[in-house]
């Protein structure tokens, strides 16, 4: 396979992954898939219309299927439009199942929230009743009920908290979880088009960015609001006319807030798809950190990366600003005000009409009230960052995938017929990949592709495993499209081995039973012999037990191959595909390895890709593909005599080894 992105997963890549294994769980994301929400915006609404949708998820009709769409990550909108309907689809998915907990978690925000009016009111009678008149009686009294307000209030906050907390973390978990479901679900051109990096943000930073707004709204809001209320409850009823002054400055608001709102909204979405560039970068350079150092890559990677950099703290800086400012609005509005009352009620207690305890619990409540105000002003910046990481992910959610299983799906035949392909034919974008491929795999013989780099073979075995669909023709099993079994009953066929053994950073046992528990020892014991991995194993530390390393930078290419095939002769299913599966180790373990792969293929409809011609001498048939065709096919023998293309590629190979074998 050349020329695939690096992070495109191959047929063999599902076989691979343990999620997949068992062939359940593709059915598990079929099943998610169907109810995923329809419609597709990756950035904002402004990019709903333009941002491709993948297609229809619907069962294609056989012969006819929808072409995908590339879409990409929308980097550069200046203007962000919110989907509508967020919220209420945060709340039905994700929040109403909590409902009874954050109604408890929210009358105790109120209680605690009220002590704040409570507290300021206590000052009318601290100020009038003991300090003024001298009433020593009352001052136990006074004291003893602000005692109980501050116990009041620091109960109820650490309930409520601890409380809504759990609320949010189970929600973030969830999104977590439903997201990365869902991700895996979506087809592979999504993959190609989105960098892991990306999507990891998606997954990790956008639903992070969620939980820290949200702890902040769960925490905060209810409380700030109801001490709002209690506090203007005092300041109404000591004088109405005093909280008309203090309130001088709020139309002032009103405008800029609107303003600053948008402000805030585009910078938070241009942070958070900045923040999914420097993960891509980051992956990118640590998956591939060796390549990096012996091309001397280190400079110009930092370089790259400081530029991203640089960029998070100009934005960074703008999101703090727009933040910043609303708060910053009411601390003036509140400053004109508190001088307006000053002036006022200061002339009416001069002139013996008010109280000096009226004035200290109207001040105490207007005191009280600023910072509540403040964090209520900060939060519709807080809430429109929210709202573009939601939109984000309600437009991951929105995607859906085209490769979907059928709704009423066949069942799998028991005994296999023959794999055909009848033409078919299959674009990349423009380019054109398989132009009218049609050949035979019978059933329980080994059917070889050979053919030069780029003819399409690896595309072949991405069609049979339904990883892509083709856009003409009929692929099937037994005489049936493939595309009427599920696609976890289809992908249940396969094992596969392919160039690239994916290995997960766990250990070698856990790497080749990828979640299995009922392998005994023997039969594991056999698979590792079978493989050839008893042969390295027993120079590990730990044997089996020992770890793989990220991506299974342990283990040379060759053991990681051999890795793979254990899998797959564990995996032991009715169709073998083997995409260049020894291609990574050397001729004396190879020829090991082919008996173990030739005694796996007997009786299995097998379909080997292999450059190294010797491997396939034997295949019950051999199909040469040049350019997305079919061009020869017949036995090893046959296609010699013809003296084509395969004669060609064979002479080519073989010619100097043979002129060694005959000087010999
Ligand atoms: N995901 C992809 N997106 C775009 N083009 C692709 C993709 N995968 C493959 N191609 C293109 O399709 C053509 C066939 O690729 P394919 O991997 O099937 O070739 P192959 O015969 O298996 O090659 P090799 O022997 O080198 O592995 C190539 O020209 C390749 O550039």
């Amino acid at each position: 396979m050349t020329d695939r992105h690096p992070d495109a997963p191959a047929a063999a890549d599902r076989d691979q992954s343990p999620a997949d294994h068992n062939g359940a769980n593709a059915r598990d994301t079929s099943d998610s898939a169907a109810q995923a929400t329809p419609a597709l915006p990756t950035g904002g609404g402004a990019n709903t219309d333009a941002a491709a949708r993948v297609t229809e998820a619907a069962t294609p009709p056989a012969g006819s299927v929808p072409r995908l769409t590339r879409r990409n990550e929308t980097t550069d909108d200046d203007e962000i439009v919110v989907q509508k309907g967020l919220f209420p689809w945060f709340f039905t998915r994700y929040l109403r199942k909590h409902l009874p907990l954050i109604i408890f978690a929210g009358l105790l925000m109120s209680v605690e929230g009220s002590m704040l009016g409570f507290l300021s009111y206590m000052m009318k009678p601290m100020f009038d009743t003991v300090f003024i008149e001298g009433n020593s009686g009352a001052l136990y009294g006074v004291g003893f009920a602000i005692l109980l307000i501050f116990v009041v209030r620091a109960t109820t906050s650490v309930i409520q908290k601890v409380l809504l907390t759990r609320v949010s973390s189970i929600v973030i978990m969830r999104i977590q979880n439903d997201l990365l479901r869902h991700l895996m679900t979506l087809d592979t051109e999504f993959h190609q088009v989105n960098p892991p990096g990306a999507l990891m943000e998606r997954v990790r930073g956008e639903t992070g960015a969620i939980g820290s707004v949200a702890n902040a709204l769960v925490t905060g809001v209810g409380r700030d609001a109801i001490s709002l209320i209690s506090l203007f409850s005092v300041v109404l009823y000591i004088d109405w006319q005093w909280t008309l002054v203090a309130l001088i400055g709020t139309p002032l608001l009103v405008l800029p807030t609107f303003l600053v709102q948008r402000f805030i909204r585009k910078t938070a979405y241009k942070r958070r798809i900045l923040a999914g560039k420097m993960s891509t970068r980051l992956d990118e350079i640590f998956h591939g950190i060796n390549p990096v150092k012996l091309n001397a890559l280190e400079t110009y990677q930092a370089r790259r990366f400081k530029r991203l950099s640089q960029d998070s703290v100009k934005i960074s800086q703008q999101a703090m600003l727009g933040k910043s400012l609303i708060p910053g609005l009411i601390d003036i509005m509140t400053g004109v005000g508190f001088f307006g009352v000053l002036i006022f009620g200061g002339s009416e207690i001069i002139a013996g009409e008010k109280t000096v305890g009226e004035f200290m619990s109207f001040f105490t409540a207007m005191a009280l009230a600023f910072e509540p105000l403040r964090r209520l002003g900060g939060l519709s910046g807080t809430w429109q960052q929210t709202a573009v990481s939601l939109h984000r992910i309600k437009s991951l959610f929105d995607i859906k995938p085209s490769l979907t299983s059928p709704e009423e799906p066949v069942d799998l035949p028991e005994a296999h017929g023959d794999i055909r392909l009848d033409d078919v034919r299959m674009n990349y974008g423009e380019l054109p990949v398989l132009r009218g491929c049609s050949f035979t795999a019978e059933a329980g013989k080994t059917t070889a592709l050979v053919g030069a780099s780029g003819a399409g073979k690896s595309t072949v075995f991405n069609l049979l495993t339904r990883l892509i669909d083709p856009d003409d023709g009929v692929i099937s099993i037994g005489g049936i499209d493939t595309r009427s079994f599920s696609l976890g009953d289809l992908r249940g066929q396969f094992s596969i081995v392919s160039q690239d053994a994916a290995l997960f950073d766990e250990s070698l046992r856990d790497n080749i039973l990828l979640g299995r528990s009922k392998v005994s020892e023997e039969e594991l014991d056999r698979v590792l012999r079978a493989a050839h991995i008893a042969d390295f194993i027993d120079s590990l530390p730990n044997g089996i037990d020992s770890p793989a390393g990220p991506r299974g930078s342990n283990l040379s290419g060759g053991q990681r191959q051999r890795v793979a095939i254990a899998r797959a002769l564990l995996r032991n299913r009715p169709i073998l595909l083997l995409d260049e599966a020894t291609s990574a180790l050397d001729v004396q373990s190879e020829a090991v390895v082919q008996q173990a792969l030739d005694s796996l293929s007997a009786g299995r409809t097998t379909i080997v890709i292999a450059h190294r011609l010797s491997t396939i001498r034997n295949a019950s048939k051999i199909v040469v593909m040049d350019a997305g065709v079919v061009v020869e096919s017949g036995t090893h023998e046959e296609l010699l005599a013809r003296d084509g293309h395969y004669a060609k590629l064979y002479r080519l190979q073989f010619r100097k080894s043979e002129e060694a074998t005959r000087g010999l």
